[in-house]
């Protein structure tokens, strides 16, 4: 976190001349605001000072100041909650949405997202990766007709794992250096299978079969939700998954829930989406600017639709949504499966928890379940569960740091409760 910290501090330092040239002599008094601002935020972390409240006033302020109400609650009287004994998944959360504060009370700087720049270039990094997997999709569209049930099955787990994969390509975990994807992931599939420790990927694809039953004579009604993670790479393995939802007519819209301010430095906002895609449609590429229109398109007719809420970057377990966020848990009620990507989520999906790993993934999900869900992450926080009785402990033994390095990885369904 001190390593993301002082990035970012170095990247308000760089840019210094563009916010001159954005705003003149105000731009240059916002510089130095934000980057005191965060010099001190560095301090409270390295020295273990107390969390302390936000004051931007913002949407969400008070739910977070109320969450350190909460977390102060839960320690005895004179205790407060801090840097480095609080829990990790809030004390992580409350890093971003710090750095987020010195934004907001540095204006006119405001909307300046300090990981864009890494996130863009880890963009132009995957580009080959990118373009075999635009051109695999492309091609795979032209012989759809012909496809049988199977040869669906098979190419739609192909989708799915290549969906899994991306998610290693995530900058926080790197402390922001360079982790894009370097070579098509497509070839070494049959390879990476042995790492997938939970693989629910049959019945994934019967959940999506059984709405098809519910076909009228108005054709097939059915939605998908992604609640997205990572840019870069990670985002287009989830824009290709999408789009076979739709070709292959197991869904009739998908739905992508994104971050609303610069999160865990390479998450998904609205505007890396259009960016995304913007680049994508103007790529020298003609696969690649076939995807881009075809999923610009996409948006146009509202097979695709972009969400944005709060509750995606506040400190809280997923548990506490239906609570926290009605409208959020009954907009995801109206889902046939939400897919969660990545890391985070499931850390929120199980509360970040010391769960056995032979613990049910429904039990873990504490009551979570506004639809049938699946979690596709590579393993980066030492959560996991749904394990066959003895499989994590043997990961123990012989492996100690198997659950943090991305080498591992699950796709975990949870159908019912
Ligand atoms: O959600 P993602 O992008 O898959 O992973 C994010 C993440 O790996 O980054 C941090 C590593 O420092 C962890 O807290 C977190 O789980
Ligand atoms: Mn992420």
């Amino acid at each position: 976190m001190p390593q993301i910290l002082t990035k970012a501090i170095d990247t308000v330092h760089r840019n210094k001349h563009k916010f001159f040239e954005d705003h003149g002599e105000e731009g240059m008094e916002a510089e130095k605001r934000a980057l005191s601002f965060f010099s001190k935020l560095r301090n409270e972390m390295q020295t273990d000072k107390p969390i302390i409240l936000l004051t931007d006033n913002q949407p969400d302020t008070d739910f977070w100041n109320q969450y350190l109400h909460y977390q102060k609650s839960l320690l005895k009287d004179a205790e407060q909650p801090s840097w480095f004994k609080s829990p990790w998944l809030y004390v992580e959360c409350y890093m971003y949405r710090r750095i987020q504060e010195g934004f907001i009370l540095s204006p006119p700087i405001s909307e300046f997202d300090v990981f864009r720049e890494v996130k863009n270039e880890s963009f132009f990094q995957s580009q080959a990766a990118i373009i075999g997997l635009c051109t695999y999709l492309q091609d795979l569209k032209k012989k759809i007709a012909q496809f049988t049930e199977n040869q669906k099955q098979e190419e739609f787990f192909k989708l799915l794992q290549v969906c899994l994969w991306g998610n290693k390509c995530d900058l926080s975990i790197s402390g922001g250096l360079d982790n894009a994807q370097k070579s098509s992931i497509l070839n070494s599939l049959e390879s990476l299978k042995p790492f997938v420790l939970v693989n629910d990927m049959e019945s994934v694809w019967t959940i999506l079969l059984g709405s098809k039953e519910s076909e009228t004579g108005k054709g097939v009604k059915k939605r998908v939700d992604i609640v997205l993670d990572n840019a870069g790479f990670e985002l287009l393995t989830d824009f290709v998954l999408a789009d076979v939802l739709l070709s292959f007519k197991l869904a009739s819209e998908v739905h992508f829930h994104g971050k609303c301010m610069p999160w865990f430095v390479s998450d998904t906002t609205k505007h890396d989406f259009d960016w995304t895609i913007k680049q994508l449609l103007a790529a020298n590429h003609k696969w690649m600017s076939k995807c881009g229109a075809n999923w610009k398109e996409n948006l146009h007719k509202n097979y695709w639709t972009y969400h944005e809420h709060l509750f995606w970057t506040l400190p809280h377990e997923f548990s506490s949504m239906a609570q926290t966020a009605p409208d959020l848990y009954s907009e995801l009620q109206k889902s046939d499966l939400v897919i969660f990507k990545g890391d985070l989520n499931y850390r929120k999906l199980t509360g970040d928890r010391k769960w056995e790993f032979a613990v049910s993934f429904p039990q873990a999900l504490t009551k979570f379940h506004p639809a049938p869900l699946c979690s596709i992450r590579t393993l980066k926080a030492d959560v996991q569960v749904g394990l066959k009785s003895g499989v994590g402990e043997q990961l123990s033994s012989t492996e100690p740091d198997w659950m943090v390095t991305g080498k591992y990885g699950i796709i975990q369904l949870c159908a019912s409760v």
